[in-house]
């Protein structure tokens, strides 16, 4: 892979009690891998842990304790080996997770700056005919790769607009109680708002026209009646927004202003048809070409690819297609987590891949690595 140049990298990846995988070891070279084995085997399992080494819940947006390995239940642990940092999450049954960077305790969101995660995974086939939440969630994670700052940021927009929608359910209607938080959501939501902006902007400049991927046209949306005029959402508008819909908010329950109820919209550039009208294949071909978007772009700023995780993805390209997936990878220098049942999906990546197969024994996965 000597066009790659760097890349964020997982050395390896150690697993105790983590779903399938009782006791599971790997090591990584920074090539792919490719990872194939029968249905249930624990492949995915495998890409959920390492997407957990980046701040949220990771690709299943699993509970720590639906992670914790039936039938012992005892608690769960990865380990992983990122440049010269070890990384350990754990969780014991009826705690919360915990994250330690060096064997100090440290919070969650610092892995954004150790590691940069992008996934696509078989539940985002549904992403633009679904809701809004789901394509939120994958604007802030684009935007997390782009500006580690974002999990920080939106965790305190999180927090205040949390104690603000406590106070419009126990219907407190003084306004000093309002002002301080609102003054928060608002700084932070002007905030959320710039860098999305900002990460769509460098994702939609990175799309290659003509490419085997289609490209996708992208705008950030908000609800009509968030009664914010303009584009963007400035913090002085947002703050008087906010102001101005206690009655409505405390009628609703929440409140119903603010970067928390944005969409993002995508159209098929080249057909000029709305994402969500077009075939499933081309949703999913749109998507593929964000991704590679979102890695280009990181390695043009950072000279670093991210992680990539590519569930099920292989299998639902035509030869050519699933061809250029992977020179992309080549030439980006991506670590690409794929997997796929059948080995022969991963055969062209010959020994440019580290491969692996896992399979499943009396509830336990096992997994070895295989000649290509
Ligand atoms: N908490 C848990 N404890 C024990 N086993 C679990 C737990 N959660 C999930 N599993 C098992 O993990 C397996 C699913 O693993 P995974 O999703 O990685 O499969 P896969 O190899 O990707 O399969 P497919 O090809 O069908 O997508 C299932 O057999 C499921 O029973």
């Amino acid at each position: 892979m000597s066009e790659g140049g760097g890349a964020d990298r997982v050395g390896a990846l150690a697993l105790s009690h983590f779903r399938s995988h009782r006791r599971t070891r790997l090591t990584f070279d920074g090539r792919p891998v490719a990872i194939h084995g029968p249905n249930g085997a624990g492949k995915t399992n495998l890409l959920e842990a390492v997407s957990l080494l980046s701040p949220g819940r990771g690709m299943r947006r699993a509970a720590a304790e639906e992670i914790i390995r039936r039938p012992e239940a005892i608690g769960w642990r990865i380990a992983a080996a990122i440049r010269d940092h070890e990384i350990e999450l754990r969780a014991e049954p009826g705690q919360p997770r915990t994250t330690r960077i060096d064997g100090k305790a440290a919070p969650q969101v610092a892995l954004a700056r150790l590691l940069r995660v992008l996934w696509l995974v078989p539940s985002m086939d549904r992403l633009w005919l679904e809701g809004a939440e789901g394509r939120r969630r994958f604007l802030d994670r684009v935007t997390l790769s782009f500006l580690p700052d974002h999990a920080e940021g939106v965790l305190a927009y999180e927090k205040a607009m949390r104690d603000r929608n406590r106070l419009l359910k126990d219907g407190v209607r003084d306004p000093h109680w309002y002002e301080a938080l609102e003054v928060q959501m608002a700084t932070h939501g002007a905030a959320i708002d710039a860098r999305r902006r900002d990460a769509l902007t460098r994702l939609e400049a990175a799309q290659e026209e003509g490419g085997p991927f289609p490209t996708a046209a992208l705008a950030l949306t908000r609800p009509e009646e968030d009664g914010v005029t303009g584009a963007a959402l400035d913090e002085a508008a947002l703050r008087d927004a906010l102001a101005g819909s206690r009655g409505r908010d405390m009628a609703a329950g929440r409140t119903l202003v603010g970067p928390h109820r944005a969409d993002l919209a995508g159209t098929y550039a080249a057909k000029g048809i709305e994402a969500r009208l077009c075939s499933t294949g081309e949703q999913k071909a749109l998507l593929i070409s964000l991704i590679l978007a979102n890695a280009r772009a990181l390695r043009a700023e950072t000279e670093s690819a991210p992680v990539l995780l590519l569930d099920e993805v292989a299998a639902h390209l035509d030869a050519d297609r699933r061809a250029a997936l992977y020179s992309e990878l080549r030439m980006l220098g991506a670590q690409a987590f794929l997997t796929g049942t059948e080995p022969d999906l991963f055969a062209e990546l010959g020994a440019n891949a580290l491969h692996l197969c896992v399979t499943e024994n009396d509830g336990e996965s096992h997994t070895e690595e295989v000649a290509p």
